[in-house]
C-alpha cells in the first residue's frame, strides 16, 4: 500500500532522522516512536505527500486519509456540519453522519460548535472523518493524544475494524500511548548521527 525507500529530509543542511525504509501492506499497523523532536511528524508528512523528501521515494498505491496535529475542524460549524463537510469532500453521500458521531462518542454533542469542544472531543470529531471518507491507508499523527481511556478503546476499535477489512495504518506516538492491538509493528525514529 505504501513504500518508502531510504527517505531523508534535511533542514538547514542537517538530516532530521536517519534514512527510513518502510513497506506497509494491507492489514498492517505501523507505530512510529521516538522522543519529542525526533521527526515523527516530519516523516508522517512525507509519507502523506505533504512535503518533499531530500532524498528517497514514497509510493502510495491507495487512497489515503490524514489526521495531523491540526485537526482541520471548522470551529464555527457544529459537529454534524463538520462531518457533512468531510463526507461531501469524500463523495460518499450515503455515509451516516449521526452513526459516525455516535461511534466516536459524540452523540450528545452533534449540534455543538467545534470551536467549543474539549480537546478530546475535537480529536473524536476528527477521527469520525475516517468513517465518512473511506481510505485504505490511514496516516495518523498521535491519534491517542487527548483521548481518555474510553476514547482510546474507541480508537482501538476503529483501528481493529479497519485492519480486519484490509486497511492499513501508520501512526506516530510516544510514551505509553500505544494501540492495544496485537501484532503492530514499531519503527523507532533514530537520529541521523546514529546512522553514521
Ligand atoms: N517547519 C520547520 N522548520 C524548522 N524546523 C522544524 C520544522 N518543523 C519541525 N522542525 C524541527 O524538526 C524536528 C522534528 O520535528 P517533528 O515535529 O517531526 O518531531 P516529532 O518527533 O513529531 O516531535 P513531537 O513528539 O514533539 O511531536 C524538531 O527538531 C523540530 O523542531
Amino acid at each position: 500500500m505504501l513504500q518508502a525507500t531510504h527517505l531523508t529530509l534535511e533542514r538547514h543542511f542537517h538530516p532530521v532522522f536517519a534514512p527510513v525504509d518502510l513497506d506497509v501492506a494491507a492489514g498492517e499497523l505501523w507505530v512510529l516512536t521516538g522522543a519529542n523532536g525526533s521527526g515523527k511528524t516530519t516523516l508522517l508528512r512525507l509519507l502523506a505527500g505533504l512535503g518533499a523528501p531530500s532524498s528517497g521515494h514514497v509510493t502510495r498505491r491507495v487512497a489515503t486519509a490524514w489526521i495531523g496535529h491540526r485537526l482541520a475542524l471548522k470551529d464555527d460549524l457544529d459537529v454534524l456540519e463538520n462531518l457533512r463537510l468531510a463526507r461531501d469532500f469524500a463523495g460518499s453521500p450515503t455515509a451516516d453522519l449521526q452513526a459516525a458521531a455516535e461511534r466516536v462518542g459524540l452523540a450528545a454533542a452533534t449540534r455543538q460548535m467545534a470551536g467549543t469542544l474539549s480537546a478530546g472531543q475535537r480529536k473524536r470529531c476528527a477521527l469520525a472523518r475516517l468513517l465518512l471518507a473511506p481510505a485504505s491507508l490511514w496516516l495518523l499523527d498521535e491519534p491517542y493524544a487527548n483521548l481518555d481511556r474510553e476514547g482510546a478503546a474507541m480508537l482501538d476499535g476503529l483501528l481493529a475494524a479497519h485492519l480486519a477489512s484490509g486497511g492499513a495504518c501508520v501512526m506516530s506516538t510516544h510514551g505509553d500511548l500505544k494501540p492495544a492491538i496485537a501484532g503492530f509493528r514499531e519503527l523507532a525514529i533514530r537520529p541521523a548521527e546514529a546512522d553514521a
